[in-house]
């Protein structure tokens, strides 16, 4: 037999949709840099407005043409219809796409705003697994992967933390394949998350997210979005900063900090929150010194048969 190495440490980034031809270009170069580093997918968000859809829907088509990134598609159910759903992962599976995070979404800031007809993501799951279903041998290639979100702090409509355990693993007895966490700042928010929900049943991969900020102001911005408080030293040291690069060490410092925890309390790898700026996430790869992705063996295993 020959000697095959273990799968190492999943790797993946999360990027969102440019809202102007300038910030398009920028994206380029930014793929280009994660790629270099061969994660495993990136993931691209998506909010409901006609508007952002598109754009999300371009770039994506955009890392299947133009790239060897594998795209993930983020999906949201909340202000859509069950039709237009169907139709978005039907779409997904026609251009390619493999993976999708299933998530309710934020909700319209204005409270009439429309909820549309799935108030959670476990209705998406299972609307995601009828479509699949469907579509059988178009994917004989490969089925869907379902990610979702889950929760290091509680999520802020929830009333508890043990809420949210149960949430996720009602998530998963929908259909979801892993989950991707939510920002947090202290390593023990993770490793808290991963000790309740296997207590609670939850058996599928939990990935930390991580966020190597530098911004300060993106850092508030983030923490009013998701209702986790910022780190106060973080924080801090981000204000006292000098020049960009310093910031960058400040915030690749603290994220690095997070995953080697995570890591060496079994994560099963990581998701890096780019903000579509590839110095600190690629800075904050490096400095983990994650095992050699596969696209890495597939070039060595081509370059044997070759020789
Ligand atoms: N990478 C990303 O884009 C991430 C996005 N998010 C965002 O997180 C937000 C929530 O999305 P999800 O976690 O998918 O929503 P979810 O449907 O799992 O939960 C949303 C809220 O509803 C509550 N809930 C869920 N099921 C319930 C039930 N059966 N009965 C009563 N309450 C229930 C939950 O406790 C939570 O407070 C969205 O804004 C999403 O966009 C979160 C993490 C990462
Ligand atoms: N509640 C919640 N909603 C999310 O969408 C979300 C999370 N949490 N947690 C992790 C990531 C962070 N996400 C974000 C956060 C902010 C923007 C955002 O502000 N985008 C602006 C441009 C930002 C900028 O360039 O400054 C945009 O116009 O899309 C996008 C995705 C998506 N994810």
């Amino acid at each position: 037999m020959p000697h095959y190495p273990a799968t190492p440490p999943s790797l993946s980034y999360e990027v969102y949709p440019p809202a102007t031809p300038r910030a398009r270009e920028a994206l380029n170069t930014t793929l280009d840099a994660l790629a270099a580093t061969h994660p495993d997918f990136v993931s691209v968000t998506y909010s409901g407005t006609p508007e952002r859809r598109r754009t999300t829907l371009e770039l994506i088509h955009q890392i299947l043409d133009h790239t060897r990134l594998r795209p993930l598609a983020h999906l949201t159910c909340v202000g859509e219809s069950a039709d237009t759903l169907t139709d978005l992962v039907r779409h997904f599976i026609s251009l390619g796409v493999r993976g999708v995070l299933a998530m309710r979404g934020d909700l319209p800031a204005d409270p009439n705003g429309e909820r549309g007809e799935y108030p959670f993501a476990r209705y998406l799951i299972e609307l995601i697994r009828r479509v699949e279903a469907q579509n059988a041998v178009a994917l004989g290639a490969g089925r869907l992967s379902i990610g979702v979100a889950a929760y290091p702090v509680r999520h802020p409509e929830s009333p508890s933390f043990q809420h949210d355990i149960e949430v996720l693993l009602g998530k998963q007895r929908s259909g979801a394949d892993y989950a991707i966490t939510q920002v947090y700042f202290r390593p023990e928010e993770y490793t808290g998350l991963v000790a309740a929900a296997r207590t609670a049943g939850v058996s599928i991969p939990i990935v930390p997210g991580l966020l190597p900020v530098d911004d300060v102001r993106r850092l508030e911005r983030l923490s009013a979005m998701t209702g986790v408080a910022p780190d106060p030293l973080l924080a801090a040291a981000l204000e006292a900063a000098r020049t960009e690069s310093e910031r960058t060490r400040i915030g690749v410092d603290f994220a690095a900090s997070l995953a080697r925890r995570a890591l060496e309390d079994g994560a099963p790898g990581v998701h890096v929150y780019t903000f579509n700026k590839h110095r600190g996430a690629t800075e904050l790869v490096e400095r983990l010194e994650l095992p050699r992705r596969r696209a890495d063996a597939r070039l060595d295993s081509a370059a044997r048969v070759g020789a």
